[in-house]
């Protein structure tokens, strides 16, 4: 019997989305036991800054892949969202399951909708992307960053005075918080979700062949290729974490359907195509395409400038 041992943030989702890995590989294998060692990572320490002034995403993952290299940890659960576009040489995403919901979700004091929220309303947001949609559809919010793990939000919402907050709707479910919080699940049409969101990335060391053998069996074609199609999207657009980037894919038969979104931080200029294809990553250049012809990679220069000026 192998033990295999599992890397993961301290956060509850994390140590909450390892503890569904593990009960899956249970379901489909008794030859391996489990251990999960808790890892601190930057993201979890810088707390008082936007992630886009301090380097974006890498910062949940690289503590945790160096703990792989170092053979301390065999395997990570990382939300895929939190993972940049390039997975570094020697490590593989061995495995890409079920995706929960990809929604995000809207939770507001009173359970006020967003059509019905007052004139001005104050949003707490940490994602320029979800501060740039709401923007777009209702020009009059305000926009306020918030930050902190899923907790620590619920409770600023209760106690600073904010009218609403987004988070997604995946790391609540998975919470099993869902049903009492949630004003309303946004539709993709108001609020594109990130790319990936709601999806899992298991990520492990490329010559470890038993465990990905292991890990391939709950692995789900359908979120792995359209999850595929959305971030062959996002490494074609550079600096993305500093301009709102949005991108979601379906299988309509043998067709992934690549809806892909980039925009002002203010939420005054956003372009958005829908691409199909056969091909996941012919889908994800096509919508990179269209949008890099249309001024993307523009929008991209402008908000980099704008936080180095800063
Ligand atoms: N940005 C942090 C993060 N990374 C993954 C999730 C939730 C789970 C998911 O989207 O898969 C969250 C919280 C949030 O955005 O509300």
């Amino acid at each position: 019997m192998r033990n295999i041992i599992i890397g993961s943030r301290r956060s509850n989702l994390a140590l909450t989305q390892t503890q569904w890995v593990i009960d899956q590989l249970n379901k489909v294998s008794d030859e391996y036991s489990f251990d999960v060692k808790k890892i601190v990572t930057k993201g979890d320490q810088i707390l008082d800054v936007t992630l886009s002034k301090v380097g974006g995403k890498g910062l949940f993952v690289k503590e945790i892949e160096q703990a792989m290299y170092n053979h301390e940890i065999d395997m990570a659960v990382h939300s895929m969202k939190d993972m940049p576009s390039q997975v570094p040489e020697g490590l593989t995403i061995g495995c890409v399951p079920e995706r929960e919901d990809h929604r995000d979700a809207f939770i507001s004091e009173d359970h006020v909708k967003l059509d019905d929220l007052k004139e001005g309303a104050l949003i707490g947001t940490s994602s320029l992307r979800r501060g740039a949609q709401l923007q777009a559809y209702r020009p009059d919010l305000q926009v306020q960053w918030i930050r902190g793990n899923i907790e620590t939000r619920l409770r600023k919402l209760k106690e600073e005075n904010f009218d609403a907050i987004i988070l997604a709707a995946a790391g609540l479910k998975r919470m099993g918080w869902s049903t009492e919080l949630v004003t309303e699940f946004l539709d993709p049409e108001i609020c594109l979700p990130a790319v990936g969101q709601g999806a899992l990335a298991l990520e492990c060391r490329e010559d470890d062949e038993d465990l990905l053998q292991l890990i391939n069996k709950i692995n789900n074609e359908y979120t792995a290729r359209t999850v595929q199609a959305e971030r062959k999207f996002l490494s074609l657009l550079e600096g993305s974490c500093s301009v709102p980037i949005a991108g979601y894919a379906v299988l309509e038969e043998d067709e992934v359907v690549l809806q892909a979104l980039v925009s002002s931080s203010d939420g005054k200029t956003v372009l958005k195509e829908t691409v199909r294809s056969k091909d996941p990553i012919e889908a994800g250049e096509k919508a990179a395409e269209l949008l890099i012809n249309r001024g993307a990679k523009k929008l991209v220069e402008e908000a980099k400038e704008e936080l180095e000026g800063q």
